[in-house]
């Protein structure tokens, strides 16, 4: 049974516990560009899974940091940086010749023999052309691996939810009959890449996410606290009543402002 925290002693009591805090950021710290009031005056650990953004300990991150072999990628420019960091070779991306619009055609398409993996992630240029040249990879090139950074269905935005990285890379999954390698939370990948950069004791760390099956998930399977808010994906009736959700979080708040009511 979760413990729902709502006075000042909930809150000074929780951050007295808490040492180390991993926190989330679609749907916790921010909503696509708005951030979350009360968010911003706490200086923890990013942990995200949203493979646009760079400088987290982000499932871009831990996927450059998987991969050492050349790639032909689904994803924006923050999944290429991190990839150029860790001198990770790529093609796809943000390339013009396959962020297009233009009639489709694999006319001038060569396969690259030197891509050994595909890797997908949120792409809000997703195309016919991205997701074929990834098809030919996979089913073309011996042994081409297919990795996903992250398997999120939806993305909480200002706007509302939006198809999210789960829903990028699902017509490949369709297509090919087979399910990808995913890096992201709630996958140990991702809290190995944590682990390897920072040093916490799990007994006073504290993940915060908006999504059960990622966030919850990523904690408990890292042995670590959890604390779900109510500001991104995850709603009241999603855990009570008798569709309740089977992943129980140690705490629940309506969203991570509330911390700022801890008292002295
Ligand atoms: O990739 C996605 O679908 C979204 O970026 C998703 O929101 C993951 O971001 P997180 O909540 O882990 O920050
Ligand atoms: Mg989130």
């Amino acid at each position: 049974m979760s413990v729902r925290l709502s006075t000042p002693s909930d809150y000074t009591g929780l951050i007295d516990k808490y040492e180390t805090w991993m926190f989330d950021c679609d749907g916790v710290l921010w909503q696509g560009d708005k951030l979350i009031d009360g968010a911003v005056d706490k200086n923890v650990l990013f942990v995200t899974n949203n493979a646009t953004k760079t400088k987290f300990i982000g499932s871009a991150y831990a996927t450059a940091v998987y991969i050492s072999s050349k790639v032909y990628v689904i994803g924006m420019a923050g999944l290429e940086e991190e990839l150029r960091d860790e001198g990770v070779a790529y093609i796809g991306g943000t390339d013009p010749a396959d962020k297009t619009l233009e009639p489709f055609s694999l006319e001038h398409f060569t396969l690259d023999p030197d891509v050994s993996a595909v890797i997908c992630g949120l792409d809000t240029s997703i195309n016919y052309t991205k997701l074929s040249k990834a098809f030919q990879y996979l089913t073309r090139n011996s042994g081409c691996r297919f990795i996903v950074t992250n398997e999120d269905s939806t993305y909480p935005s200002a706007h509302g939810l939006l198809p999210g990285a789960g829903a990028i890379s699902a017509p490949l999954r369709y297509a090919l009959g087979k399910d990808p390698i995913s890096i992201g939370k709630p996958a140990k990948t991702m809290l190995d890449c944590i682990k390897a950069k920072v040093h916490f004791d799990p007994a006073k760390t504290i993940m915060v996410g908006d999504r059960l099956n990622t966030d919850i998930l990523f904690g408990q399977a890292g042995g670590v606290s959890t604390l779900l808010v109510l500001t991104g994906i995850t709603s009241e009736s999603d855990i009570t009543g008798t569709n309740a959700s089977t992943i129980i979080p140690d705490f629940v708040t309506a969203s991570i402002g509330d911390l700022r009511s801890a008292g002295p």
